[in-house]
């Protein structure tokens, strides 16, 4: 049998996790609005989607910031590359979009 304060801790974590997730969620959404801007900013100017100097400096740091904080620097990487992975699929939709009008 499970011990009743084992599954009262259990129920606690949990909360924190679901707190964490749904602010994990409107970082993202925030983001996603901003990157939304710099997309179009990209279409309307003739910038090309991806900027790979740029992704390499956010993988530096935010690889050195996951290292500081105690998070794999690996998964670090992994996020932000399915992150701007997305980012640009929105970007080149838009950029059709624009050379479609
Ligand atoms: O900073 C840019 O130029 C963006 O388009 C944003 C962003 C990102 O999501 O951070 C996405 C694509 C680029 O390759 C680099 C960075």
């Amino acid at each position: 049998m499970i011990a009743e304060n084992a599954t009262e801790e259990l129920t606690r974590l949990r909360s924190s996790i679901d707190n964490i997730d749904a602010a994990l969620i409107h970082l993202l959404a925030e983001r996603f609005k901003c990157t939304q801007q710099v997309g179009a900013l990209k279409a309307r100017t003739g910038m090309p989607p991806a900027d790979k100097s740029r992704e390499q400096a956010q993988v530096a740091r935010l690889r050195a910031l996951a290292a500081d904080a105690g998070l794999d620097p690996v998964f670090a990487e992994k996020f932000l590359a399915f992150v701007i992975a997305e980012v640009i699929h929105h970007h080149e939709r838009l950029a059709e979009a624009r050379a479609a009008d």
